[in-house]
């Protein structure tokens, strides 16, 4: 029988402004005993000043942001057992390669060194709503093609999808709004659920509403993308979700999301023990 394959180094966890990365990256370190990295601190100063006057970065300004990551990341892997936390938005897939491999696609010809996607790991039994599952890029399904990799080739650096869901994120970015104090206005949120893509299969984790997947589906019609594990959940949870709704109230109860302490030892659980 072969070894589980070695845990990641580095979690990032990404996911749309409002989404929880701040709270539960920190939670999460805590619980694993390591460091955290706050991307937004890494910003440069007219990034920020951008998505104050409530305009949308674009690539261009992301990249240099993201390298900085990058080699924050490097410094983690470099050290060979210690673990790094960052909160990173993350939102293509493009970004999540630099953030993985050192550059957006550092390998444009022949098989990936990682071809498999990262297990499907799921919190979605405790959770759902929120971004785009739109999750179609030629790199992914590139991905996928080739054969299994090695243990040692796997990719240390993890991502952790979270997605309240988007009433969540509305009700949550109005009330810092109103709080006052954070650059993120709340006008920013469509751009950044439009610009969100990933295949769940290249996810360490998604957290999200139970139930959330089904619902959304059964609102806009088949038009995602889904791996097989994924449309037979989703067609499960669409059958459920469709009797919920059949027998209860007129109104459809709002699937709660997990709170971060929750999410965060969830999370910390799936980690294999030494
Ligand atoms: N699981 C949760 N349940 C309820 N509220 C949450 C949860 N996670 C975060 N929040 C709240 O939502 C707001 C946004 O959280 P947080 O700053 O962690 O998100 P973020 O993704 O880092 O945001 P940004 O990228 O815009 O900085 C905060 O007010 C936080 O307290
Ligand atoms: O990628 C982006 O568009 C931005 O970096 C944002 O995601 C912010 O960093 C963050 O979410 C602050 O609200």
């Amino acid at each position: 029988m072969q070894p589980p394959p070695p845990d990641p180094l580095v979690f990032v966890v990404m996911g749309v402004s409002g989404c929880g990365k701040s709270s539960v990256g920190t939670a999460l370190a805590l619980a694993l005993g390591a460091p955290f990295l706050e991307g937004d601190e890494l910003h440069p100063p007219e990034n920020i000043a951008k998505m104050r006057s409530g305009i949308p970065l674009t690539d261009e300004d992301r990249w240099p942001w993201l390298y900085r990551i990058r080699e924050r990341i490097v410094k983690a892997l470099d050290f060979g057992d210690q673990r790094l936390v960052v909160s990173c938005s993350a939102l293509k897939p493009a970004y999540r390669n630099l953030l993985r491999w050192g550059a957006p696609d550092p390998f444009p010809v022949g098989p990936r060194p990682h071809p498999t996607p990262t297990p499907r790991v799921d919190c979605s039994s405790a959770s759902s709503t929120g971004g785009s599952a739109s999750a179609s890029s030629a790199d992914n399904a590139a991905a996928a093609a080739v054969p299994s990799p090695s243990a040692s080739s796997l990719p240390r650096v993890a991502f952790i999808l979270l997605q309240p869901g988007e009433d969540e994120l509305r009700r949550r970015l109005a009330a810092r709004a109103a709080a006052g104090g954070h650059f993120m206005p709340p006008a920013l949120l469509g751009s950044q659920l439009a610009a969100l893509d990933y295949q769940p299969g290249e996810m360490w984790a998604i957290v999200e509403p139970p139930g959330w997947r089904a619902q959304r589906r059964h609102q806009r019609g088949a038009q995602g993308e889904w791996d097989g594990k994924a449309e037979a959940e989703a067609a499960a949870e669409a059958e459920a979700s469709e009797g919920a709704l059949a027998d209860g109230p007129s109104q459809p109860q709002q699937p709660v999301f997990p709170a971060v302490e929750e999410i965060a030892a969830e999370l910390a659980a799936r980690l294999h023990r030494p």
